[in-house]
């Protein structure tokens, strides 16, 4: 018997009709996604299958969230990280069943509060197991279901665990990994290098710079991760140096072009308005900045990406900013650094 669950609003109505419609049977397991852009319908479109239920929620759609969450053994959100603080709470104030699982994959930092979306969703639930799901997932390349890892974090490990088995299919795997808040970052910094990696690009300055670049970001994302405490270990696997390779190298990520754009000669504004859904590293850029201000953590190429999205630089000038700092060791400064 199929049963029609929900109708949902989505950027691809060939994956929201696959992922709306499931058999209905006592063993079923029910995921509400919430947020319905372009990460949240692929994770809906690799869930489907027969055991599955999946309901789907955005702020245009015509369901209502109490229905949609009603009962969820996962909720999972895929809100742009403007949306989570607002989203969370409306959540808080239907409730969830006891048990229920939820499932971040937001890619972005507060800007009011500088909390992480995981942050956000423990405060609000704080009853409840948070799993973080993040990883190399550009969702072009995962609704083609070419094959692709991920990670799912959290300090409630079974929780982690059930949700592995939930998404894992042949062409999406899942690890499990018990660092939730180095998971998250990984996934949340590479958004402000893929930015700096599309500048590069689009200034056509060789494979040398590229490489340069991505090597230098991964121990600048470590400073920031392990101030936060997340562990230097999980930006090695595949939420940092893989997201990181990922969303660098590819012309399907937004942040990339939002770099490229700019390296180009385009203003913001102009490639914010032709992009294609969320470039979360613009916001990232800014919060990071008063972060690590904050906590007085080095982040040079960091700091030039939003320098750079200001307006108060050049692409040039950023480039020139980092050739001129000071010399040093090449690994003095993997944990702490003496300049920015
Ligand atoms: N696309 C990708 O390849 C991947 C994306 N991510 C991360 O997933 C998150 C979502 O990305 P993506 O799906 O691509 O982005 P999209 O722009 O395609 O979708 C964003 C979703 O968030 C909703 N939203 C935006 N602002 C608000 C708000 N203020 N209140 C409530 N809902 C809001 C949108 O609703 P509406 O449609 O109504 O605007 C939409 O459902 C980002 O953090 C991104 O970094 C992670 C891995 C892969
Ligand atoms: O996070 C992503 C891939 O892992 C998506 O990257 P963009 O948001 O830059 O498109």
């Amino acid at each position: 018997m199929i049963e029609r669950i929900s109708t949902q609003v989505s950027p691809d109505d060939t994956l929201r009709a696959a992922a709306d419609i499931a058999p209905c049977d006592s063993a079923i397991k029910t995921l509400a996604v919430i947020g319905v852009g372009a990460w949240g319908s692929a994770l809906a479109a690799i869930a489907e299958r027969s055991e599955h239920k999946i309901r789907m929620w955005s702020r245009r759609s015509p369901e209502n969230l109490a229905d949609v969450i009603a009962g969820a053994d996962i909720v999972l959100s895929a809100v742009s990280m403007k949306g989570v603080p607002s989203v969370a709470e409306q959540v808080r104030q239907i409730g969830l069943t006891e048990g229920t699982i939820i499932v971040t994959a937001t890619k972005g930092l507060d800007p009011k509060t500088l909390r992480t979306p995981s942050k956000i969703w423990q405060d609000a639930f704080p009853d409840h197991p948070v799993v973080v799901l993040s990883g190399p997932n550009l969702s072009k390349e995962i609704v083609q279901k070419l094959p692709a890892a991920t990670v799912v974090a959290s300090t409630d490990i079974p929780a982690a665990e059930s949700v592995q088995e939930f998404f894992s299919t042949d062409t999406f795997r899942v690890y499990v990994n018990t660092d939730p808040i180095g998971t998250e970052l990984g996934g949340t910094l590479k958004n402000v290098m893929a930015i700096a990696s599309g500048v590069c690009d689009g200034m056509k300055l060789g494979t040398n710079a590229k490489a340069a670049l991505l090597t230098r970001a991964l121990p600048e994302m470590i400073r920031v991760g392990t101030t936060l405490g997340a562990s230097a270990e999980t930006f090695f696997g595949l939420s940092g140096l893989g997201d990181l390779l990922a969303t660098c190298d590819s012309p399907l990520s937004r942040n990339y072009q939002v770099g490229f754009g700019l390296a180009r000669g385009k203003t913001l504004v102009e490639i914010l308005d032709q992009l294609e859904g969320t470039a979360e590293g613009v916001n990232t850029a800014r919060v990071l900045v008063r972060l690590a201000n904050q906590h007085e953590i080095p982040i040079p190429i960091s700091r030039q990406v939003s320098r750079l999205l200001k307006g108060v630089t050049t692409p040039q000038e950023a480039v020139q900013a980092l050739m001129e700092r000071d010399l040093k060791p090449e690994f003095c400064d993997l944990f702490e650094d003496d300049d920015s």
